[in-house]
């Protein structure tokens, strides 16, 4: 089980604009069958998996980039984010009825509170990431230092970048 809850297809992001045309999660197959399988992990856990986003366009990561030119936060475009490659994903933990789980930030919060090695947080935030972590760890998700949310899937930084628009249709 898990749910989408797509930012860049909503107002409700850092650049307070749209900028996909559908809300959809769209990964290379190996990576998504890793995220179902975590999601499975996950279920007997007690918690679901709740997706900010996938797959991400290059034009997109223009936009982004051109917002917040800090590669800390924002992949560079000149070099591409893994999202770009179809395999990374930003994901929170939401309880099976899909109640957001505290984590201490909101979604792309550029800063310090959002960094996983900020230990100066309370205890059931500390212990929330924890379960994420390890439980995306277990399916070869890799984290960054700067966001507790963004998981690169192994080995797939050479993976071609890509362009193709979020459309529904
Ligand atoms: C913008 C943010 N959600 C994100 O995904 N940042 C990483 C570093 C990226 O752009 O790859
Ligand atoms: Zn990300």
């Amino acid at each position: 089980m898990f749910y989408l809850d797509i930012r860049y297809a909503t107002a409700n992001n850092f650049l307070k604009e749209p900028l996909y045309d559908c809300a959809k999660c769209l990964l290379l197959p190996e990576v998504a069958e890793a995220v179902i399988n975590a999601s499975y992990y996950f279920c007997d856990r007690g918690y679901a998996l709740k997706f900010f986003d996938c797959y991400r366009p290059l034009s997109v990561q223009k936009q982004m980039w051109e917002k917040v030119p800090n590669p800390i936060y924002v992949a560079d475009p000149a070099v591409g984010s893994v999202h770009n490659r179809g395999a990374a994903v930003d994901v929170t933990l939401a309880t099976l009825e899909g109640e957001p789980v505290a984590m201490g930030t909101d979604y792309d919060f550029f800063g310090k509170a959002a960094h996983i090695d900020n230990f100066n947080l309370p205890e059931e935030v500390l212990a929330n990431r924890k379960v994420l972590q390890e439980g995306m760890l277990y399916f070869s998700f890799a984290t960054i230092q700067s966001e507790w949310w963004h998981f690169n899937y192994k080995n797939k930084s050479g993976a071609p970048v890509m362009d193709a628009p979020l459309s529904c249709k």
